[in-house]
């Protein structure tokens, strides 16, 4: 008897493009939703976007609560769920990078109440999935959240914000093909639950914005068109799979440990760009695919050392010998690399010197 069921949660609505940001009110007409907004910010995605949205909120006669959250913290979640009891909030709206939208998630999850994702920066693929990261004791990785009702990506916002931002976006993208061979590899060993769809949309989006790299420049704003759609694409993958599995493997693991072992040092993006040019070496040794990921991130700027992530060349050994401790996730790593292995991966891809 056929007994398998899935159930895929999407956005209802997409709006991406120049100045979308004036259409968030527009957005909530068209999904029915009454009442009062809680807008969930950080610092400056409060004052390039949060602020401006407001005020068209505030022409229709829809005043909105404000909370800015510093950090990504169950504290902040806290805070953001006290507020939105406390403002008798209808449904929050999440404006800024993974923080702010991540914590919107996370709090939208517990108060069973609807989002939307505003992104200010095109970082992370966590803009659109169903996916929330916020540090949890000493695990970093996501977990199961409510996905948005709609996301609006105003590329003029996206294209003005700092380009590390974008670049790091880009390298959450290009770490796709380790995370899908992670993913392929672990179906094979583990039997782990794998959806070919999935990893297929996963594999493509990468390899898209591979073609078109020569069109992610600074100061370009359909450079923000390109890696947000790619990021939305990632962010569906995670969707359909019901997990992070299509864009998280191994390279995840070492950016996870690092935000343990050198917090704040690197931006997410930027870590798993150099976790999955050393994953690329462990699956394909020398005749693998690891220049190829390596020459990807140099061309769109994203660091490819671990001097440039500015993270010492230690700290690096010890996070590729102790994340696979991290997460119940099969991945090339498998029970752990010895340091001498570690070292030898970093000092041939050119990650250490
Ligand atoms: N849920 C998921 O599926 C995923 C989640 N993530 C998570 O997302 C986070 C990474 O996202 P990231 O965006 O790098 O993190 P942040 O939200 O911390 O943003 C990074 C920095 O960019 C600043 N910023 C944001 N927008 C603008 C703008 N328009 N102009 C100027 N500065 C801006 C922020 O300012 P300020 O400090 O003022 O806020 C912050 O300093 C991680 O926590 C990661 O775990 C990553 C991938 C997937
Ligand atoms: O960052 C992500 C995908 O790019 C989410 O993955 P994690 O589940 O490892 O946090
Ligand atoms: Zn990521």
């Amino acid at each position: 008897m056929f007994e398998k069921s899935t159930w895929i949660r999407l956005p209802r609505n997409v709006v991406v493009g120049h100045g979308v940001r004036s259409e968030v009110v527009d957005v909530i007409d068209d999904l029915h939703l009454q009442g009062r907004p809680l807008f969930v910010t950080s610092p400056t995605p409060r004052e390039v976007a949060a602020a401006p949205i407001a005020a068209d909120f505030e022409a229709a006669g829809i005043e909105p609560a404000i909370v800015t959250i510093e950090e990504a913290t169950f504290d902040a979640v806290e805070r953001v769920i006290e507020t939105a009891e406390a403002e008798e909030a209808a449904y929050l709206v999440g404006i800024g990078g993974g923080k702010a939208i991540d914590i919107a998630k996370m709090a939208s999850h517990h108060l069973e109440m609807g989002f939307l994702s505003v992104p200010t920066a095109a970082s992370h693929d966590g803009i659109l999935s169903n996916r929330g990261s916020v540090p949890n004791g000493d695990s970093r990785h996501s977990v199961a959240a409510e996905p948005p009702l709609a996301v609006v990506a105003d590329t003029g916002i996206l294209a003005d914000a700092p380009w590390e931002l974008t670049t790091a976006g880009c390298a959450d993208i290009i770490s796709n093909y380790t995370a899908v061979m992670d993913w392929r590899l672990a179906k094979r060993l583990k039997d782990v639950e794998y959806s070919e769809y999935a990893a297929a949309l996963s594999e493509m989006t990468a390899e898209i914005l591979v073609d078109n790299a020569d069109l992610i420049r600074p100061g370009l704003e359909e450079s923000a068109w390109v890696v947000t759609k790619a990021l939305m694409s990632s962010g569906v993958a995670m969707s359909i799979a019901g997990s992070s599995r299509p864009a998280s493997g191994a390279e995840h693991l070492f950016s996870h440990q690092l935000d343990r072992l050198a917090p704040g040092a690197a931006l997410h993006g930027h870590q798993v760009g150099v976790g999955s040019i050393m994953s690329a070496y462990l699956h394909g040794g020398d005749r693998g695919i690891w220049r190829d990921i390596r020459d990807a991130l140099a061309s769109i700027d994203a660091p490819t050392t671990a001097a440039e992530l500015g993270i010492d060349d230690e700290t690096v050994i010890e996070a590729l010998t102790t994340c696979h401790e991290i997460r119940d996730r099969y991945t090339i790593l498998g029970d752990g690399m010895n340091e001498r292995a570690a070292r030898e991966v970093a000092t041939k891809t050119g990650v250490i010197s």
